[in-house]
């Protein structure tokens, strides 16, 4: 990335942030910065808090303790429709409740970006066209969502959120229903996104993505928050984080590391 410029002002900032659902704390105090070109995994057991972070990061829940900032202001200082051009959130469901075609839907992630009278031009279905072009759904445009298997309606999802094309993208579990070739094809989408395409050209985006797997968390992320479940919270840059110690702690299950080909893995016993 050295031949990259990044902006001076990170895509998001949490400052001292602590979460607490109930009488429960799901995290203690901590921080983080992530800047343009950057990803972000979090990590942790079931009911650790990660969506209720994530959440937290989107601006969509009030931190108990602590600030969160996008782009340098808190969430108070945008306005929603500016908020939902600089972050999109991939949430964990994908409700359908009526029939729509898979076009129709991908273009609700036009939605911030129409004009006054709230139509999409040819721009916006150009766009929405090459979200499903992207995820490797071009000629699903005209299916009834209600139809597509369950791996089919999670990359639709992932079109929607590139055809919002925020710069921060918000990942809840991105991989959901996702078959081997596709975990990695997002992720490497999402990758060459936020490291840019281009060198020289200045970095934009960011990444944060709930992942459950943490070999892909290792290959695809720059940095780590590992929450244990009891209120506990490691975060930092990949290497310091990603340990078998800490992970088996957090897991509540012992982890081997293992070195393959420069490839560092996690085996559970
Ligand atoms: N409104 C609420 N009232 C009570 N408990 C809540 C509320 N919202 C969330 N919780 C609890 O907070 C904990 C964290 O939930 P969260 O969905 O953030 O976990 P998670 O780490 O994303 O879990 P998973 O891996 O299972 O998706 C869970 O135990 C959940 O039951």
């Amino acid at each position: 990335m050295s031949a990259t410029r990044t902006d001076a002002v990170p895509l998001l900032e949490a400052e001292r942030l602590a979460l607490q659902v109930g009488e429960r704390w799901l995290c203690c105090e901590f921080s983080l910065s992530l800047a343009p070109g950057e990803c972000l995994a979090l990590l942790g057991p079931n009911g650790a808090g990660k969506t209720t972070l994530l959440h937290t990061l989107a601006g969509l829940r009030e931190p108990s303790v602590g600030q969160v900032r996008l782009g340098g202001l808190p969430y108070a200082a945008w306005s929603p429709l500016e908020a939902a051009r600089f972050r999109g959130l991939l949430p964990q469901q994908q409700p359908d409740h009526f029939a729509a075609s898979v076009l129709e839907t991908v273009l609700i992630g036009r939605h911030p970006h129409l004009g006054r009278w709230g139509w999409e031009t040819t721009e916006d279905e150009a766009i929405a066209r090459q979200a499903l072009a992207d995820v490797g759904l071009q000629g699903f445009e005209t299916r009834d969502v209600l139809t597509l298997s369950g791996g089919e309606r999670q990359r639709v999802a992932i079109a929607t959120l590139l055809a919002q094309s925020p710069q921060l993208f918000l990942l809840d579990e991105p991989l959901n229903h996702l078959d081997l070739h596709y975990q990695i094809a997002t992720l490497e989408l999402f990758r060459t996104t936020v490291r840019g395409a281009n060198a020289g050209k200045a970095l934009r985006h960011g990444a944060v993505m709930v992942l459950h797997d943490i070999n892909l968390a290792a290959r695809y992320a720059d940095h780590i928050i590992l929450l244990d479940g009891r209120g506990g919270v490691k975060a930092g840059d990949r290497d310091t984080v990603l340990r078998a110690d800490l992970l088996s702690q957090a897991f509540g299950h012992p982890l081997r590391r293992l070195e393959s080909e420069g490839r560092v893995v996690f085996l559970p016993d």
